[in-house]
């Protein structure tokens, strides 16, 4: 189901608890609201539970046209620190900010199907994970 966007400060500065596999709602919530407005609105690339108001450890992001899901990823390896500038949909767009990201990360994590997966991202998409990550961990941009 596509829900609303929290804007809520308190609400996204949370910690997220661990995702069990009873979550299969949220995952399918988080697919169906990042569909809404990756495909449909063109606004959006990545998102984590807490944007649609669930403190949980699952984050959703496009890779190649797809939308990826990922449930308690942990980040193993980093490689190419460099500077950037996001913005996210829980924040009006115009506020930009800078951030640093990785180029290469290695990242581990249980798959959709609560499978436990490793793998290697690159450039973009390696970008949004590590930014919808931050939101696991409460950090805004
Ligand atoms: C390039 S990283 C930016 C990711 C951001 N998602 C919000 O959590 C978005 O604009 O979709």
């Amino acid at each position: 189901m596509i829900k609303e966007i929290v804007t809520d400060q308190f609400l996204l500065s949370r910690t997220a608890a661990k995702a069990t596999n009873d979550d299969g709602q949220v995952a399918s919530d988080l697919y169906d609201t990042l569909s809404y407005y990756y495909f449909e609105k063109g606004t959006c690339v990545g998102m984590a539970a807490n944007m649609i108001g669930v403190n949980k450890a699952v984050i959703a992001f496009v890779d190649n046209e797809k939308i990826q899901i990922m449930y308690n990823p942990i980040i193993m390896k980093e490689e190419g620190k460099y500077a950037t500038k996001e913005s996210c949909l829980s924040h009006p767009r115009e506020e930009a900010k800078d951030t640093f990201r990785y180029k290469k990360i290695k990242v581990s994590y249980l798959d959709e199907n609560f499978k436990k997966k490793i793998k290697t991202y690159t450039g973009f998409t390696a970008q949004i994970i590590q930014h919808e990550m931050d939101h696991l961990e409460g950090v805004l941009i």
